[in-house]
């Protein structure tokens, strides 16, 4: 919550909206696994996805690299910093910015040599909860890009699609 309210500070969005939107939200801890390959050329650890939550918070638990992002098109790798998290912006959190913040999209590559942990913390709204653009962040120069949307609902179309880069954001799109 500390994180959400200095970036609504950051683009002058009421904190109010900040806080319902994620007050009593869910968290939910993904623990990755990636065992040494011997063929790591033929192998995607994860595949391409944005996270679809507000906010993630990532720990390289063993400092192996294989994090990588996509910048301007590249894949870009992460060297893990000891001790460090990765914090990402998420889909709600984009959804919820209006566009402002773009949630990245990442993978994960496996290596021959060592394996490697990951231990991700996702946080989003509460299930009863319902999301979109905040009102405050609403203008007649920026419209809405995106729809409002109740979370159980968000979860039920997004778990019945494949994860494929950041292609369940664009289905929130208002065209
Ligand atoms: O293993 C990693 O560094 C990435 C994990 C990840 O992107 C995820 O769990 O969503
Ligand atoms: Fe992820």
């Amino acid at each position: 919550m500390k994180i959400l309210l200095l970036m609504a500070k950051a683009l002058q969005m009421e904190p109010k909206d900040m806080i319902e939107l994620f007050d009593e939200g869910r968290q939910a801890l993904r623990i990755n696994y990636y065992p040494p390959c011997p063929r790591p050329e033929l192998v995607t650890g994860l595949t391409p996805h944005s996270d679809s939550t507000g906010l993630t918070i990532l720990l390289q638990v063993n400092e192996m690299e294989g994090l990588q992002v996509r910048k301007e098109g590249q894949w870009v790798s992460l060297k893990p910093l000891p001790n460090a998290f990765v914090v990402n912006v998420g889909d709600i959190l984009e959804i919820v910015m209006n566009g402002t913040y773009r949630s990245i999209e990442h993978r994960a590559m496996v290596n021959s040599m060592m394996e490697r942990l990951s231990i991700a913390a996702f946080y989003s709204p509460k299930l009863e909860g319902e999301f979109g653009p905040a009102p405050s962040l609403i203008t007649m120069e920026k419209p809405a890009l995106f729809r409002r949307i109740g979370m159980a609902n968000y979860l039920r179309g997004l778990y019945s699609c494949e994860l494929q880069g950041k292609s369940y954001l664009d289905i929130m799109r208002i065209a």
